[in-house]
């Protein structure tokens, strides 16, 4: 069935939600009202926040911090603050921002915004919590803002009329749900996302799903698989087949794992739920819900929505959670990251290495704009901020402030290992992104207790400029070939990620050697269309086809997997 939805913004709708597969609205046909101007200024800075990583903290608590900012007069010692009064701080002398129905001056943090001072000054004077909440985690907060920052809080009319706007995107991600069929007809990862892509904010979705620069990588690590062909075994008995494993020690229903994806709650379905007193952007505090649900292990991005102490209270007792990191040059601000992780019981430190220069959306930026920049040239993603959301004013003289990169840590070196391992005391830990076979030789000989073979989901290099980023299919092939005794090595795993989407891709990969195989956007798009049920079901889509996948291979375990089931010819 096709989408047919009778509200005036069908249009939008069908924009993305083209070719999702829904059911017919059972809803009202109201028309939408008028789109009040700041949520349409909050959906066109939603661009920005789109553009970049991290994020922020729950509300404050309800009644207002002791330290109530004197400079603001009569409103920091009590009063409540109108929308009009907070419009009218909305330049670099004196910028307000509300959040969770608290007005905060943030106008000395301006040049100090780890996102860059653009984004805080085009959203001075306005309501920011759905935007704040969609990228940084709760800590963010207590972290960088003091509490003599505080100036009042909002009054009633004002968080009336907040919770009663609605942004254009939001109407059309509310209608394209509403038309949506429910998840016991989800088939594929595949539909989930067609499904994700009609229902995450347009900019999320240009973060979420792009690569860089050509996008040959990106697709070449799906192909890769199709390239390999199965070798079945017949007239076996296969009555009784076993999908489970261990990884890195923690028991899987599959040879699955969640891959760390940064702001998970820039799609996820909360996000569009306006409520000035609950908002509930659950992001990976859902991802985490459904891995336990499922049983599988899931690794908490650097760059996450939520902190790992949020994860871990939506977790099931006992249930794992991996924390990745981005090594900063302050190394001292990652020791710090580390510490914090394990104290909040990470099970395991994942350091990603393919990023020396960080990719994302904001890519390569002006210094005038950001601090925080990203490489990995995404052209897709660029053009959808620069052109379609956010276009330049036509006329404007060329920008000519120096280019500036995001730079994680460059001299990171293979004694790093020893380095991380000294901060996180018999946790294991693991190295993600690893392109060529000698570089897991060397991580196995440096002491890691598993490497991830990676490209980065074909984010950071694109494989048509080097060859370093082929597909991670092939750098396992490789590895096969010219290191196999790294594959079977019982203190060392080797992983692979990017372009599973097909229970048989990953029996290719464990056939190949890998141990398990990570899933990125597969489970962002489960979550965007379906919060934790969605990541279950992709679970148990995956389970079913890696089960008859064996069953069909003539094995009964996984760790009878091997590569005489299999025709690397044309890889
Ligand atoms: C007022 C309190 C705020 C604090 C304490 C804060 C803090 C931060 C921090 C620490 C980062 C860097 C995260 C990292 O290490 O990657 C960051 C990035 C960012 N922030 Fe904020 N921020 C605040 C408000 C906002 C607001 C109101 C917006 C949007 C309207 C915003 C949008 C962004 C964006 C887009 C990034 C870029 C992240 C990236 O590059 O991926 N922030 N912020
Ligand atoms: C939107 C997005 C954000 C990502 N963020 C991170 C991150 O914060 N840290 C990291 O190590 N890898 C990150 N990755 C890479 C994934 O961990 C993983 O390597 C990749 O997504 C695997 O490819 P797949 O998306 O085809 O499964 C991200 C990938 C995507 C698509």
């Amino acid at each position: 069935m096709t989408l047919t939805l009778a509200r005036p913004l069908a249009r939008a709708a069908l924009r993305t939600a083209r070719s999702v597969p829904v059911r017919a609205s059972s809803t009202s046909s109201a028309a939408p009202r008028a789109v009040p101007r700041t949520a349409r200024l909050l959906a066109a800075a939603a661009l920005g926040a789109g553009a970049t990583f991290l994020a922020l903290s729950e509300p404050a608590a309800a009644e207002a911090p002791p330290h109530a900012k004197a400079s603001a007069g009569s409103i920091a010692t009590g009063g409540k603050i109108s929308l009009a009064q907070l419009a009218k701080h909305s330049h670099s002398k004196s910028l307000w921002i509300a959040i969770d129905g608290k007005v905060y001056d943030v106008t000395d943090f301006l040049d100090r915004h780890p996102g860059g001072s653009k984004i805080l000054a085009e959203n001075g004077g306005k309501d920011v919590s759905k935007l704040f909440h969609s990228i940084h985690p709760p800590t963010t907060f207590d972290k960088y803002i003091r509490p003599d920052q505080y100036v009042g809080q909002l009054d009633e009319e004002s968080l009336y009329t907040l919770s009663k706007e609605t942004s254009e995107e939001e109407q059309r991600i509310q209608a394209t749900r509403d038309a949506m069929f429910g998840i016991n007809s989800v088939v594929s990862l595949s539909d989930l996302e067609r499904l994700a892509e009609a229902v995450v904010p347009r900019h999320a979705w240009a973060y979420y799903s792009t690569g860089a620069d050509t996008e040959a990588a990106l697709g070449e690590n799906a192909n890769a698989f199709k390239r390999v062909y199965f070798r079945p075994r017949t007239m076996r008995d296969v009555s009784n087949t076993d999908t489970s494993t261990t990884v890195l020690g923690v028991k899987s229903s599959i040879p699955v794992y969640i891959s760390p994806t940064a702001r998970n709650g820039m799609g996820h379905p909360e996000v569009g739920v306006r409520s000035v007193t609950a908002l509930t952007s659950q992001g990976e505090a859902a991802v985490a819900r459904g891995a336990g649900e499922a049983g599988i292990l899931q690794v908490l991005s650097h760059f996450a929505s939520k902190s790992l102490d949020e994860v871990k209270a939506a977790a099931k007792d006992g249930q794992q959670v991996g924390y990745q990191l981005y090594l900063q040059p302050d190394r001292e601000q990652s020791a710090e990251a580390v510490r914090e992780a394990v104290k909040n019981g990470a099970h395991s430190i994942w350091l990603t290495v393919d990023t020396t220069i960080v990719g994302g959306a904001l890519c390569i930026i002006r210094k005038s704009e950001a601090h925080l920049m990203q490489l990995g040239k995404r052209e897709t993603e660029r053009r959808i901020l620069a052109q379609e959301l956010s276009p330049a004013p036509h006329g404007q003289p060329l920008n000519r402030a120096p280019l500036d990169y995001g730079m994680s840590e460059p001299k990171m070196t293979w004694d790093d290992i020893a380095w991380i391992r000294s901060l996180a005391p018999g946790l294991p830990v693991v190295i993600k992104g690893i392109g060529a076979w000698e570089d897991v030789v060397l991580a196995y000989q440096k002491g890691a207790d598993a490497v991830v073979l990676s490209n980065h989901g074909g984010r950071q290099l694109d494989f048509k400029l080097t060859r370093s980023a082929q597909p991670p299919l092939k750098t396992l092939y490789d590895v096969h070939q010219h290191a196999p005794d790294t594959l079977h090595q019982p203190n060392f795993s080797v992983f692979l990620d990017g372009g599973i989407r097909h229970g048989t891709d990953v029996l290719k990969a464990l056939c190949l050697g890998a141990k398990a195989v990570g899933l990125g956007r597969p489970a962002i798009h489960a979550v965007s269309a379906y919060g934790s049920e969605g990541v279950e079901k992709m679970i148990m889509i995956l389970q079913e086809e890696i089960d008859i996948g064996m069953k069909l291979l003539g094995v009964t375990s996984v760790d009878q997997l091997g590569p005489e089931y299999l025709d690397t010819s044309k890889l």
